[in-house]
Order: structure tokens, then C-alpha cells, then sequence
């Protein structure tokens, strides 16, 4: 593939965004565990935490200092303060490598995310303080995923590429933000968000490149980049738990890789082809030609998905089934090697027309100051004006 520059429109990232069905419960709409805060910076698990929360997400886990747990409690009673299972992670708000023992912890988190050749990775978002354990670990052998979602200002993408052995600084990042976040995504295998102005997504080893709309500079405020975890965080949580699902995507897309379905869709892209037919849920679990590995709808089949050895362009699905729109995207399918950068984008997205709202920005108007937990409570609105788009275009 050679590198590509996408241009997305909101309505093709909302198409990303999922909406609860009557069967639903909580742990079916995605658990978010969550490394966040420490003495030093208690106010970022708040705003990560409360961001998770009015995104959507059906729980949200915090390890945190006792302290900091109680200061997320005060704001948001929903956040279960203890461990447990969790479809993804966010790792890294608020902590630092000068707060050893927190770190450490965070450390323990980011190893589980990572996977080992026995336990498949967990989607997750990792940031600020994630990052350097990253390096070391990167620099150790580790290997991120495309679900790995890594969140840099230039500051951090400056020490990131200094710990994988490329000496960068900070001005050099900033001068050539897209070679960076290229740069990035190719020498960790994540998907990557530059922030700043401009704001860049990279994925697949830097071979594609969303430049997203990066919001009214009034973001430049202390704990919006922790806001923007938060909300990445439950966007991974949502689709991780998507995958779990008999009816879901991935599973179907696990039916393409293992019975060869699809293909023919993806030899004809664009204009209305079918995709594969969708599973009757009520019919159990559908019969796949070979072995059925890839069918049990959990993390383990998303990651096969990847590491087999499938022919990338011929892997397309219709997208997402939100009031069944077809979330046209380059050729009208969406690949699955695609979706992280999707949701990533779709997360820097939701940030951005937040703090719009916030700063009250918008043409000819130069807008007012903001704070970081205001794009918390703009976020429930955000999602909904996102959803009403895309089912607009589908009537
Ligand atoms: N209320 C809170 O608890 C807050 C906690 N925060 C946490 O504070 C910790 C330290 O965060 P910092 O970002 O200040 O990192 P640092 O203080 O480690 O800054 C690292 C370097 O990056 C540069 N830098 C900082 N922000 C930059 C940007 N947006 N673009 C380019 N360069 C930048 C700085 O000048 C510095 O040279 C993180 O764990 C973060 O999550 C911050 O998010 C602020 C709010
Ligand atoms: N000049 C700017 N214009 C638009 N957005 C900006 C600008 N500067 C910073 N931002 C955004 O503000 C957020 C700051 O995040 P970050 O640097 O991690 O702050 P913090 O660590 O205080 O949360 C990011 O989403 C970034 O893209």
C-alpha cells in the first residue's frame, strides 16, 4: 500500500459510534479499566474518568491512589474504584515517572495491554506517563497493535522517538508534525494521535493519515488532552465489547477470513456491494469452512484477524450497522484493518467540536476561554448532533 492522506467527514466517523439495543447491559457496552492520577495529578483520573463516563461507555474501572479515587467518586459516583475484567484500557493520565510505585503500577497495566505470547493484547489508549514505559518496553522487544492507541503532544512524541533510539526534540516534532506521527505508528505498530495544531491520526505503519480538524486553540488548557483519553478510552471499550457480540462485525468479519466471504466485495469496492450476509443471531453460531477460530467474537479473534495472513485489501465488511447506514469511507466499505484509525479519528473528533461548543468558536467569532471539564459535560451532546448525522444521510 502506498502512503495515503484520508479526508473523513464527521458523518463517516460517527458511522463508528454505536448505539445501545434493548438487549443490552452494562458489560455488553464496553468496560473501560482505567490508570489514571496520582498524589501529583489527581485532577486528570477526574477528567479521564468523567470524559469515559459521558461518552458512553457501560462501566468504567479506576486503579488509582485512594486519594485520587475519592476525588472521582466526588465527581462521578459511577466509576467502580476497584480491579475487574475490562474490554479495554487507558493508561497513563496523570502519572509520572518521578511517582516510582505509580508507575510501576501503570507499568503492570501496560504489560497487560501488550499481551505476551500467551494472553492476547487489550485494546488500549496510552498516554502521557504510558509512554515512556512504552519506549522501554518497545525497546525490549514489546510490540503494539493497531489497537493501541497512542496520544503524544510534541513534547511526549519528541521522548517517545528519543526512547526508540531516533533523537528527536520537540522543536524538530513540531516542525514536521506528519513525519512524526508517521515515524511513530511505523516504530511502535499502534495507531497514533499527534496532538496540537495541526492534529494528525497514523496508522498502519504510517502508511495512512487522517489530518483532523484540531479544534479552537482555546484547548490549549491544562487536562484537555486528558478529556481527549478519556473519550478514546470509552470509544475502544464500546468497540471492544462490540466484538464480543454473536452478531457483531468482527465476527462476521472472522466468517470473511475464515470462509474466504467478502472477497468478491472487495474485488468490485464501492457501490452497494453486499458484503458478507449477515448472521442470523438466532441461528447459534454460524458453521465457518475450516476450523472455527476466528468466530468466537473476542479479542483473541480481532487479533487473529490481524496476525493471519489475510490479503488486507480483500478483508471488507459493509460498516457499522447504526440504523443500518453504510458508512461509505474511500470505496463505500470499510476494511477491519481500518477501523482503529476510524475510532481514533472519530475520538479527536468528538474533542474538537466539544470544545467548539465550549468556546463558543465558529465563523467570525473568536470565542471565550474554556476548561477542561466543560468538554466533559458537552460531550453527551456532541454524540448526540454525531448520531443525528449520520441518520440524516441515511433517509
Ligand atoms: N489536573 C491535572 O491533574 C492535570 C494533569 N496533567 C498531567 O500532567 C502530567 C504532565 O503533563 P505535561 O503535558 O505538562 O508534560 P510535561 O510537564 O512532562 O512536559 C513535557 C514537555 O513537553 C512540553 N509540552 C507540554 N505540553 C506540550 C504541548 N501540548 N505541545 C508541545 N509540547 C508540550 C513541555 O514544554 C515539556 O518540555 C501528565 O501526566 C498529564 O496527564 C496535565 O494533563 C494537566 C492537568
Ligand atoms: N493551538 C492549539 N490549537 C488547537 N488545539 C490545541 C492547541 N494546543 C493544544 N491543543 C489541544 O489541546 C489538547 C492538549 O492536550 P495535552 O497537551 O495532553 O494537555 P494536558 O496534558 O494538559 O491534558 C490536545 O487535544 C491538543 O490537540
Amino acid at each position: 500500500m502506498s502512503p495515503q492522506s484520508l479526508t473523513l467527514t464527521d458523518t463517516q466517523l460517527a458511522g463508528r459510534l454505536r448505539v445501545p439495543g434493548a438487549k443490552d447491559h452494562k458489560y455488553t457496552r464496553g468496560v473501560l479499566g482505567v490508570w489514571a492520577g496520582s498524589q501529583t495529578y489527581p485532577g486528570a483520573a477526574v477528567l479521564a474518568c468523567a470524559a469515559a463516563v459521558r461518552t458512553g461507555v457501560g462501566l468504567v474501572r479506576l486503579q488509582a491512589p485512594q486519594r485520587v479515587a475519592d476525588l472521582v467518586l466526588a465527581r462521578r459516583p459511577e466509576v467502580v474504584p476497584a480491579a475487574g475484567r475490562s474490554q479495554a484500557l487507558l493508561i497513563g493520565p496523570g502519572i509520572s515517572a518521578q511517582d516510582v510505585p505509580r508507575a510501576a503500577e501503570a507499568d503492570a497495566a501496560l504489560a497487560l495491554a501488550l499481551g505476551d505470547p500467551t494472553t492476547p493484547p487489550l485494546p488500549a489508549v496510552l498516554d502521557a506517563g504510558a509512554l515512556p514505559l512504552l519506549a522501554c518496553r518497545l525497546q525490549a522487544g514489546a510490540r503494539c497493535w493497531p489497537w493501541h492507541v497512542l496520544t503524544p503532544h510534541a513534547g511526549e512524541a519528541a521522548v517517545l522517538l528519543s526512547g526508540l533510539g531516533r533523537r528527536t526534540s520537540r522543536q524538530q516534532v513540531e516542525e514536521d508534525p506528519e513525519a512524526t506521527v508517521r515515524a511513530l505508528s511505523a516504530m511502535t505498530g499502534a495507531t497514533v494521535l499527534l496532538k496540537g495544531n495541526p492534529t494528525l491520526v497514523s496508522g498502519e505503519g504510517g502508511q495512512l493519515l487522517v489530518r483532523l480538524d484540531p479544534g479552537p486553540a482555546w484547548l490549549a488548557t491544562a487536562g484537555s488532552g486528558d478529556v481527549l483519553a478519556g473519550v478514546l478510552g470509552a470509544l475502544l471499550a464500546v468497540e471492544a465489547a462490540s466484538w464480543e457480540r454473536p452478531d457483531s462485525e468482527v465476527y462476521r468479519v472472522g466468517e470473511a477470513c475464515v470462509t474466504g466471504r467478502g472477497q468478491a466485495d472487495a474485488a468490485e469496492p464501492g457501490a452497494g456491494s453486499p458484503g458478507p450476509a449477515p448472521v442470523d443471531p438466532s441461528a447459534g453460531e454460524p458453521q465457518a469452512a475450516d476450523s472455527a477460530p476466528l468466530l468466537h467474537g473476542s479479542t483473541k479473534s480481532v487479533l487473529e484477524c490481524y496476525q493471519e495472513d489475510i490479503s488486507r485489501d480483500s478483508v471488507a465488511i459493509p460498516s457499522n450497522k447504526t440504523g443500518g447506514v453504510k458508512v461509505s469511507c474511500l470505496t463505500g466499505l470499510v476494511p477491519v484493518w481500518m477501523h482503529p484509525l476510524l475510532v481514533t479519528a472519530l475520538g479527536g473528533r468528538i474533542h474538537a467540536r466539544a470544545a467548539d461548543i465550549c468556546a463558543g468558536t465558529g465563523p467570525g467569532r473568536q470565542g471565550r476561554p474554556l476548561a477542561a471539564l466543560d468538554l466533559v459535560e458537552t460531550l453527551p451532546a456532541v454524540l448526540e448532533a454525531l448520531l443525528e448525522a449520520v441518520q440524516e444521510s441515511a433517509s
